[in-house]
């Protein structure tokens, strides 16, 4: 049943438009981020789940493009947010390359580096790892495995990762997939005498019930992403309600979508750690004319007159540029017709 608040569904797609977005990396798979834009009453918004989810899932990114384009994102309580960069899993060769991409690279507070991708293996991690510490000898330093390993495989990687990083390793972001693997994964790190923190990531954004990781004590802390967990509202709620430290991280948006997570970043009373936006740099192509790009570590919340956070206006050049295929716009908004009707 829909609730009673909802803008039509016909209203929601009035004036939305279907824009591919180049990736300068493979990432996630992809080599394009295709994505809607939607205008509301309270500024565009964005309705981006990844192509292989259905309606249920989506519906949760279409309620938090509900919320930032006829509901607003809120008032920040800071007007700066420090971000992490973002390595892909590239040859340890491609590390400066990625790095040259952030401006003030030496700022840099954290950089995010993929491993476990399908296809390399544990040695290929820790020459990129390795890469990355030579690179930026102050940054915090965190790995993301997008759950690949099994746990004595976690165990083992975790292991030598921590030798390398040293005491720089902030955390491993969903080292195996699952709850449950999380918390006996943190248990069997303690007996191995490696004290590596555990975030959970699709834990989180993929379970029934977001809180069940902190309930069960899987993990240190908890990385939260406005679009899959249905809005910024909803994920201050949960960060509230999991007790955990919280990383907010980017869905891999535009411009415009991470302006939601730039929202949440700005509205949590405590960021411990520098949030995962820091992914424009990973596009080759953005709809913004001045796009969310860190500067010195750091992202400036954009605000409207009314001081709520609110995403910058499109660039129409760049909408053109960009615009994917009549059949692609048609696929999505069909798509979003059916999570319409599965929304929360
Ligand atoms: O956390 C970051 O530094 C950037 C965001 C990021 O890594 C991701 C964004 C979108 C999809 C995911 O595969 C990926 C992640 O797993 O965290
Ligand atoms: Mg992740």
């Amino acid at each position: 049943m829909t609730g009673p608040t909802h803008p039509s569904v016909d209203e929601v797609l009035d004036g939305a438009v279907v824009v591919s977005l180049p990736m300068r990396t493979r990432f996630r798979g992809q080599d394009a981020r295709e994505l809607m834009l939607l205008r509301g009453p309270r500024g565009w918004a964005e309705f981006a789940p990844f192509p292989e989810y259905g309606p249920q899932e989506s519906a949760q990114w279409l309620a938090a493009a509900i919320e930032a384009g006829w509901r607003g994102l809120g008032e920040p309580l800071r007007h700066s947010v420090p971000v992490n960069a973002t390595m892909p899993a590239v040859d340890a060769a491609g590390v400066d390359q990625v790095l040259s991409r952030y401006q003030d690279a030496e700022a840099i507070p954290a950089v995010k580096i993929k491993v476990a991708e399908p296809g390399q293996n544990l040695q290929q991690d820790l020459d990129r790892v390795a890469a990355v510490a030579r690179a930026l000898p102050d940054a915090g330093l965190r790995v993301d495995a997008n759950g690949a390993w099994s746990i004595p495989e976690a165990v083992e990687a975790l292991e030598q990762i921590a030798a390398i990083a040293g005491a720089r390793f902030e955390y491993a972001e969903q080292p195996v997939a699952g709850v449950e693997p999380l918390a006996q994964l943190r248990e069997e790190l303690v007996r191995a005498g490696v004290p590596v923190r555990i975030a959970a990531d699709e834990a989180v954004r993929k379970a029934q019930d977001p809180l069940r990781v902190a309930q069960l004590g899987a993990a240190d802390l908890i990385v939260v992403k406005v679009p899959p967990l249905g809005g910024v509202q909803r994920a201050l709620q949960i960060v509230q309600r999991a007790g955990l430290d919280a990383v907010v991280s980017s869905a891999l948006d535009s411009s415009v979508g991470l302006t939601a997570g730039l929202a949440l970043a700005s509205r949590l009373p405590e960021l411990p750690f520098a949030c995962g936006l820091g992914t424009v740099p990973l596009l080759a192509a953005d709809v913004l004319s001045s796009p969310l790009v860190p500067v010195s570590g750091a992202l400036t919340v954009p605000v409207g007159d009314d001081g709520a956070v609110v995403a910058p206006e499109p660039d129409p050049q760049l909408i053109a540029q960009n615009r994917a295929g009549a059949e692609r716009q048609a696929w999505w908004e069909q798509r979003l017709r059916q999570a319409y009707h599965e929304l929360p």
